[in-house]
């Protein structure tokens, strides 16, 4: 059972679908006529962006890309490399990136520099969770779900070794866990 592995609960599914209802109203609102191009990034924001569509009421179109810079770790090695191109021409297009977690930040100052200089007509961002005390460089989300204090979490996309990725709610692992690896 996933559930024995969990120490605390950060946020529940039902947090989670009812903040995802007024980030996809929002984003709705503000994207109405631009058929957006909403661009998830693997693995970890699979979850959301399932649950985040479906909440949004607009013509959009969906795309992902693969990058890494965690491999099985829980820091994170600063070399964000892209193991997935989009298959969509982004030029014109006003792009929404869906992300599970912002951290120290580089995964999306390395994705929002690369659709800029493809020369997306706008590019924000939409991050489940934010996690402001793992900064190192220069980044904010424009829609957020909840912010994180500086613990590795888990669920709802987010793994640790690839392991947790279904669980259906955020929370950290009990320290054994770690130990046992
Ligand atoms: O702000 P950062 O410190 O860059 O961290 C955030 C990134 O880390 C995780 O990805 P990971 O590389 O672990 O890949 P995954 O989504 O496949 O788990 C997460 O999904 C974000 O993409
Ligand atoms: N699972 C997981 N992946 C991350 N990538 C960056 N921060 C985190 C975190 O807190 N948990």
């Amino acid at each position: 059972m996933l559930e024995r592995d969990i120490e605390k609960t950060f946020y529940s599914q039902e947090q989670i679908q009812d903040r995802i209802k007024v980030l996809g109203a929002a984003i709705s609102n503000d994207y109405a006529d631009k058929n957006p191009l909403v661009v998830g990034v693997l693995k970890g924001a699979v979850p959301f962006l399932a649950d985040l569509v479906r909440s949004m009421n607009i013509h959009m179109e969906m795309d992902f890309m693969d990058v890494s810079s965690y491999g099985n770790a829980t820091v994170s090695s600063g070399e964000v490399r892209i193991l997935k191109d989009l298959s969509t021409v982004v030029e014109g297009r006003h792009i929404i990136i869906v992300e599970d977690i912002i951290d120290s930040g580089r995964t999306l100052r390395y994705l929002v520099d690369l659709l800029l200089h493809r020369k997306a007509a706008s590019v924000k961002i939409v991050t489940m969770l934010d996690k402001p005390e793992g900064r190192v460089v220069d980044m904010e989300a424009d829609y957020i779900g909840f912010e994180v204090p500086n613990e590795f979490v888990v669920g709802y996309g987010l793994d640790y070794a690839e392991d947790y990725r279904n669980l259906p709610y955020i929370g950290v692992l009990k320290p054994e866990i770690y130990e046992n690896n």
